[in-house]
């Protein structure tokens, strides 16, 4: 494709060059650029793209986009002499290029996407399957894995970059995909991940602490939330949780059809919970009975929206009922196990302070007194250290025996971590408190000590299935270190 046709999505501030030069492909990282490529050079977290300009005409760049053109005396000197194009917002533009690319995918995919510190893997996962069983063709981009309709695609990310992006949702419309759900992370949308895509609706789940290692601030987090509605358009729907605090500032400037969903007041999709237990939830929905296999409060808002959503996208509501019974928990999120000795352990991605507590209060909803709560907890090393504390301290408040352990220590010191968890509990809370870094010690002196009634809660890795340790991830998966115990448990 010629220069002149990807740019022209584009607000150019200046030109060198010819841009009738063909583009054999786009890359915003210069060590994966190829001749002929058009590299957009972005400013990152960590470095600045403009530092690789050099090197990615040395590779053969035919075309660099970017926000600064290097001094006049060395541009000629760079690889083949490159076009420059200049451009306000190279992150912005390097979405609109890679979509040009593909011949805009997403304007022929019907692409909802779900955004909120909690619930946005369960909502898009579960959109993707009721879809899928009303006989669409789906895609989904999710944190746990992507999907190109049947096919699945490992992914190391809640929303990918933006050249996997972009080549994912080309790929889907390839595959004859009608619909794609996907999550909108916060740190996407700050770095302007999803421009380029045209998005036909916008969920917003809740917000509560977390990435405060990346935003700084709870106001900056929300606003890198609030951006993602101000930008849809008038064509898309905008549904938000009225219950949620932060549910209905997210719509104060959007242009998009505003809806709402909620358990406690008037919505446009209202619900109600009936009776919880372990196997499942029965709910009202807009006046209608439904039986749900989901447990908790929390699960009936991601129900609700999804309900929502359906209904939005012009499903017939007697339908996504019926398909919304059908449906089953998401990998790793209040996933049971049974213990051949009588109790039910949880594996849940509960990794915030409040996602902690909606399991907690969840699992105690159900138990209602009958049986104690055993939780195994750790924190993610080099991310936000502020939640160590309040989660450890919401866990202990919420169980009856607490054993804090290792979660993906990353860069730091396990012991480390556990000692700034530590840090937010008292004498009182320490008398049913255990450390225990090994995180498999961890889960098995939660069997030993868990009797027939109780439930061990195992928080924070959910579908994860390895423990990343100084940049190596090592094979961990809670379920099957639960399962492995409960082996022995029936010899
Ligand atoms: C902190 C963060 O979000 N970083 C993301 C960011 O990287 P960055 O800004 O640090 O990039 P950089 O290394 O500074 O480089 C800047 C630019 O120079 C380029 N470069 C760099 C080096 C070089 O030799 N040549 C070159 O051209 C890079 O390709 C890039 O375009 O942009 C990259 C490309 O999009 C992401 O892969 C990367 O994610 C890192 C690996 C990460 O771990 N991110 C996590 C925190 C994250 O994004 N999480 C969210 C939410 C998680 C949740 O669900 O709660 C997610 O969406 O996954
Ligand atoms: N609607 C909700 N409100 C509060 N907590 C929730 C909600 N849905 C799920 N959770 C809790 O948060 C955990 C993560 O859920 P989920 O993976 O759906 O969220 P996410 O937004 O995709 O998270 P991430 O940002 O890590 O990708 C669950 O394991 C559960 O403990
Ligand atoms: N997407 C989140 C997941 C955290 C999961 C938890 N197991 C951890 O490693 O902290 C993050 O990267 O911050
Ligand atoms: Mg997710």
């Amino acid at each position: 494709m010629e220069l002149k046709e990807l740019i022209r999505p584009l607000e150019v501030l200046e030109i060198v060059g010819d841009a009738s030069v063909e583009i054999a492909g786009i890359q915003s990282d210069s060590r994966k650029v190829e001749k002929g490529f058009l590299f957009v050079a972005v400013r990152g977290v960590s470095v600045d793209g403009h530092a690789y300009i050099e090197g990615a005409a040395g590779k053969g760049a035919a075309a660099i986009i970017c926000e600064e053109i290097p001094s006049d005396e060395n541009i000629h000197t760079f690889g083949n002499n490159p076009v420059f194009i200049r451009v306000k917002d190279s992150a912005e533009a390097l979405g609109k290029v890679l979509s040009a690319w593909y011949e805009n995918p997403s304007d022929n995919l019907i692409l909802v996407g779900v955004t909120g510190t909690n619930g946005k893997t369960t909502i898009a996962t579960l959109l993707y399957e009721m879809f899928r069983k009303m006989g669409h063709k789906v895609g989904l981009l999710s944190t746990v894995c992507n999907y190109i309709d049947g096919e699945a695609i490992p992914t190391d990310h809640t929303t990918p970059d933006p050249v996997t992006l972009h080549s994912l949702m080309a790929r889907m419309v390839e595959a004859g995909c009608e619909y794609a759900f996907m999550e909108v992370s916060s740190h996407s949308i700050d770095q302007k991940r999803i421009s380029g895509l045209s998005f036909d609706g916008g969920i917003f789940t809740n917000l509560t602490r977390d990435h405060l290692d990346y935003h700084k601030t709870v106001e900056n987090y929300l606003k890198a939330k609030k951006k993602f509605f101000d930008d849809l358009p008038a064509s898309a729907f905008a549904l938000t949780n009225a219950d949620d605090k932060s549910g209905l500032v997210m719509l104060q400037n959007t242009a998009a059809k505003k809806l709402t969903y909620s358990l406690r007041m008037l919505a446009d999709f209202k619900g109600k919970i009936l009776e919880s237990h372990f196997e499942g939830t029965e709910m009202l929905i807009n006046g209608r009975e439904v039986m749900t296999r989901f447990v908790g409060r929390f699960n009936a808002y991601n129900l609700l929206a999804v309900y929502g959503a359906a209904v939005s996208l012009g499903k017939d509501p007697e339908e996504v009922l019926v398909v919304l019974s059908d449906l089953h928990s998401v990998s790793g999120r209040f996933q049971t196990i049974q213990s051949p000795a009588g109790y039910t352990a949880i594996v849940d991605y509960a990794h915030t302070p409040d996602a902690l507590v909606n399991v907690l209060n969840s699992i105690h909803e159900v138990l209602d007194g009958s049986g104690r709560v055993i939780t195994v907890v750790g924190c993610g090393g080099n991310r936000d250290k502020g939640k160590r504390p309040i989660m450890a301290k919401e866990a202990s408040r919420l169980s009856d025996q607490l054993i804090l352990t290792s979660d993906n220590p990353r860069f730091e010191e396990p012991d480390e971590i556990i000692r700034d968890m530590v840090a937010g509990l008292n004498a009182a809370d320490m008398e049913h408190t255990l450390c225990i870094t090994d995180r498999t010690q961890a889960i098995k002196t939660a069997t030993m000590l868990a009797k027939k009634g109780d439930v061990i809660l195992v928080a924070g890795k959910g579908h994860e299935d390895y423990q990343e340790i100084k940049g190596v991830k090592h094979h961990f998966d809670d379920r099957e270190k639960l399962r492995e115990i409960f082996a022995t448990q029936q010899q």
